[in-house]
């Protein structure tokens, strides 16, 4: 029976016998879920109803049965606090309490909470259930009870400890990498998403004991604006900080090969002890962001690739505005962490409709210009080879 620690309530439902042959050395997976968190997070405003859909579609296939399903508890104030400022926590928590969303409030601008991250009634809550998730993964993980932590309501990369930004509350991220570094000495941090992890960044860029690696569309005026090839941190984190920026249009092939020389190269250079991994789909083809070319099966060859360095690995979500297609996306992220087969017909469920015309679990790959050329990506990679020269931890 796993120990209860005091850190998260362990519902756990034993693996009622998992379709696999018991030769097989399969990870354990745990799967952080609780109605609640399913209905936090469909309340976001901009991705209502997601959670749902990316839940129910895991459970479809059958994936919960390989998965040690582990319901979180929100995050404590005094938890929150060990990143986020108690002047924007304290704000955050009193217009969370206002029913009446017209009254203006300019503090609530000083802290980011207007725009991009409207403070709703009950958003502090919410907020709290969300960076809790996270930090259950992480001590899930640190507790050797699994060695793959999975939390798809989590990846809000953009919060910054004084403010909301880019609809992200609390940098559930941080949070649990704060966690994880109760235990591991060195954390890399790695984000998939279309737009660059600057609330992670921030956080990290002066220390050398978290390396944060993002790749991400980089262009004048696209959100956040960050992410330049040469950030690289700052002070003891000078070279710490990884950026691959990124033009409109890359497919699968080019994404997989820049980031597996890249984090080759970060492997080698930083020897982590565990990986936390965000999986924002918005960069899939579908989504209406409409940058990249990029199928599932990009996700899934670089999440094969860190899984092959068998250390602990923390996954969380993130950007992806295609609900179908980020459902897609993290049902075959999951199937590989769990070592399952899918079939490509997307099985009956409550949210079937949603999978037309084709009802594949497969996308095709989109057909965008795509701006990356060869030359571009060789130059990126010998500028990320000579920063990470810099580092060696191994
Ligand atoms: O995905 C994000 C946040 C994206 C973001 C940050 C700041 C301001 C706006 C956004 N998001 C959008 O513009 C957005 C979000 C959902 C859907 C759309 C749509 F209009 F493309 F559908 C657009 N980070 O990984
Ligand atoms: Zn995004």
């Amino acid at each position: 029976m796993a120990r209860r620690g005091k850190d998260s309530v362990l519902t756990e439902i034993t693996n009622k016998n998992c379709p696999v042959d018991k030769k097989s050395d399969l990870r354990r997976v745990v799967y952080v879920y609780s109605d609640d968190l399913i209905a936090v997070c469909d309340q976001l405003p901009k991705v209502q109803c997601r959670a749902r859909m990316v839940h129910s579609l895991i459970s479809a296939y059958d994936l919960s049965r390989c998965m040690r399903c582990v319901s979180p508890r929100p995050a404590r104030e005094d938890e929150v606090t060990l990143f986020h400022s108690s002047d924007y926590v304290d704000c955050l928590k009193r217009l969370s309490a206002i029913e009446d969303d017209e009254k203006y409030d300019e503090e609530a601008e000083e802290f980011g909470l207007s725009y991009d991250c409207p403070a709703y009634p009950g958003v502090f809550e919410h907020a709290c259930v969300l960076a809790g998730a996270t930090m259950t993964a992480a001590t899930c993980l640190m507790s050797d009870l699994c060695d793959v932590a999975v939390n798809w309501c989590g990846g809000w990369h953009h919060a910054k400890r004084h403010e909301a930004s880019g609809f992200c509350y609390f940098n559930d991220i941080v949070l649990g990498i704060l966690k994880l570094r109760q235990k591991y000495e060195r954390v890399l941090y790695v984000d998939l998403d279309l737009h660059h992890g600057d609330g992670v960044e921030d956080a990290f860029c002066a220390t050398n004991k978290v390396m944060t690696v993002s790749f991400h569309k980089y262009s004048p005026g696209f959100f956040p604006g960050t992410g330049r090839l040469t950030d690289t941190g700052m002070g003891t984190g000078r070279y710490y900080s990884v950026n691959v920026p990124l033009k409109d249009g890359i497919t699968d092939a080019q994404f997989v090969s820049v980031f597996t020389r890249v984090m080759e190269l970060a492997r080698v250079s930083y020897a982590p002890g565990v990986l936390v991994c965000q999986c924002g789909a918005d960069g899939l083809t579908g989504d209406p962001m409409e940058a990249f070319n990029l199928t599932p099966s990009a996700h899934s060859q670089c999440l094969q690739y860190l899984l092959s360095w068998n250390i602990p690995l923390l996954l969380v979500g993130g950007g992806g505005y295609n609900f179908a297609n980020t459902a897609r996306c993290w049902t075959v992220l999951t199937s590989v962490v769990t070592g399952q087969q899918l079939r490509s017909e997307i099985p009956e469920h409550e949210a079937f409709t949603e999978y037309g015309p084709d009802f594949e679990l497969e996308l095709q790959a989109g057909n965008k210009i795509n701006r990356n050329t060869n030359e571009y990506i060789e130059g990126i990679l010998q500028q990320v080879k000579e920063n990470l020269s810099h580092v060696s931890c191994g």
